[in-house]
């Protein structure tokens, strides 16, 4: 006999968050969480428990003073008390406590995540446990409003949230920073036997899904993902990662790289405007400070600057030229922008998010497409790179080759096998649509809405060259 209970929807206790937008009840509640801080008098012990769902967490009150004895910094608890308004400052309410559980104990002699600041490298070699603090609980926050609102813009723009793979055969971007998959041999083989690889062709982890949303938007017409992608990066910097997320939107019907500004800007303008307005804990104190400045590119009512790359070059160079020593790299019609570049451009140029189009096709990858309208420089391609403030470049997007005669071209000039690219190419000889893309590096999102440099910091649990902890 089977037996039947009744139906439940929720089996969870409610959060801190929860517990502290309901009105003050006189039943009593429970609050799970962990210790942050333990503070103690004669009279009356005080502890800070948070649970990574508020930003402040909540005060527990201790007027049995006995009762936090076993409560040390990092320890979980599950506390049984009345929440009540607090007449302390900084909170609205406070748990008064009458029953602790000690879940799991904490040696505060050994708890890497003691009280005071820690530094950003201290808490890199604990990044098992560096969400315990608040700024990394912010970060993982942002990031989670960050998908959602990002998600909930394409949904509203007509896009299908698709999934693609994250092994591939090709290296997208060309760079040759793709990692390589290599199979444990076979126990059951002899190793003369054992193929060398497992697909039957070499594979990679992909460096960005472009190439595989390019064949479901020529079917679906507006599809986007968000998922990630790795790169062996192997410079310094903090604005690369091992592996990283990306935002990708691939679309097909476009004709124009301003499409491919405009769906770029609208997708950011919404993130700034739900982050900015939400009460959810994304931000530390600190970052709330850069809420005004967000607020205003999402707010402007003309849309953000657009720059050809040769304007660009032509205002780096009359700025270099009057001021010789800012740049360690001199501008030039056909060098790459460097960093320094970028932010000038953005901080200095345009006070704000700018969108440079038309680089030369021989500093970007294969798929872009030629301009050669006429009036257009045919030694370009229709492509554009986001520069903000702070950061440089945030996301980069293109038209891509439709044409099948033009995309062999580019092919045979970057030395690509159709062997390799002949799905790709049939993406173009069976009606393939004038399409395009864009791909926002999603670290680097945050970096630059939380004000956090270091990308490292902008993801729980980073990976770069030199650096795999768990
Ligand atoms: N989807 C994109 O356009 C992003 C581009 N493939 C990049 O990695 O920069």
């Amino acid at each position: 006999m089977i037996s039947r209970r009744a139906l439940t929807t929720s089996c969870l206790p409610p959060t801190i968050r929860q517990l502290l937008s309901s009105r003050t009840a006189s039943d009593p509640v429970q609050v799970n969480g962990w210790v942050k801080s333990v503070r103690r008098q004669k009279k009356v012990a005080f502890a800070m428990i948070s649970d990574g769902s508020s930003d402040k967490g909540l005060q527990a009150v201790f007027t049995k003073v006995d009762l936090a004895k076993p409560l040390t910094n990092g320890c979980s608890v599950r506390l049984t008390g009345k929440l009540a308004d607090s007449p302390g400052k900084g909170q609205d309410k406070e748990l008064q406590v009458d029953q602790v559980e000690l879940l799991g104990e904490c040696d505060p002699a050994e708890y890497p995540i003691q009280k005071q600041a820690l530094s950003v490298e201290h808490l890199r070699d604990h990044c098992h446990l560096r969400a315990r603090t608040d700024e990394i609980t912010a970060m993982i926050r942002l990031r989670d409003l960050a998908s959602r609102s990002l998600c909930r813009y394409f949904e509203d723009q007509g896009f299908c949230y698709v999934h693609t793979p994250i092994t591939t055969s090709s290296d997208c971007e060309g760079a040759g920073e793709a990692f390589r998959i290599a199979p444990p041999p076979s126990p059951d083989l002899p190793s003369s036997e054992n193929p060398a690889e497992f697909f039957g062709r070499p594979a990679y982890l992909t460096v960005s899904s472009q190439l595989h949303l390019e064949a479901l938007a020529n079917a679906i017409s507006r599809v986007y993902t968000l998922s990630p992608c790795f790169r062996a990066e192997r410079s310094q910097t903090n604005r690369h990662l091992a592996e990283f997320w990306m935002l990708e939107a691939e679309w097909a019907f476009t004709r124009d790289i301003d499409d491919v500004c405009t769906v770029l800007e609208g997708s950011l303008r919404h993130v700034l405007k739900q982050a900015g307005a939400s009460g959810e804990p994304v931000w530390t104190a600190g970052e709330r400070a850069r809420l005004p400045q967000l607020q205003a590119y999402a707010d402007s009512d003309t849309a953000w600057p657009r720059l050809t790359y040769a304007a660009a070059v032509a205002e780096l160079e009359a700025f270099h030229a009057a001021s010789p020593r800012t740049f360690d790299f001199a501008p030039a019609w056909g060098r790459p922008l460097q960093s320094e570049h970028e932010r000038w451009l953005a901080e200095h140029l345009a006070r704000g998010p700018l969108f440079v189009t038309d680089y030369p096709a021989h500093l970007k990858a294969f798929y872009m497409r030629q301009n050669d309208a006429p009036g257009r420089d045919p030694r370009t391609v229709a492509c554009v790179d986001l520069l903000v403030p702070g950061l440089g470049e945030l996301a980069g997007g293109s038209l891509r080759e439709e044409r099948e005669d033009r995309l062999r071209g580019a092919m045979v000039r970057f030395g690509l096998g159709e062997e390799e690219y002949g799905w790709y190419l049939d993406l173009r000889r069976y009606g393939g649509a004038p399409h395009g893309g864009f791909g926002l590096g999603f670290e680097r999102l945050i970096s630059w809405m939380s004000g956090v440099e270091n990308v490292r910091e902008c993801i729980p649990i980073p990976r770069w060259a030199g650096r795999m902890l768990l």
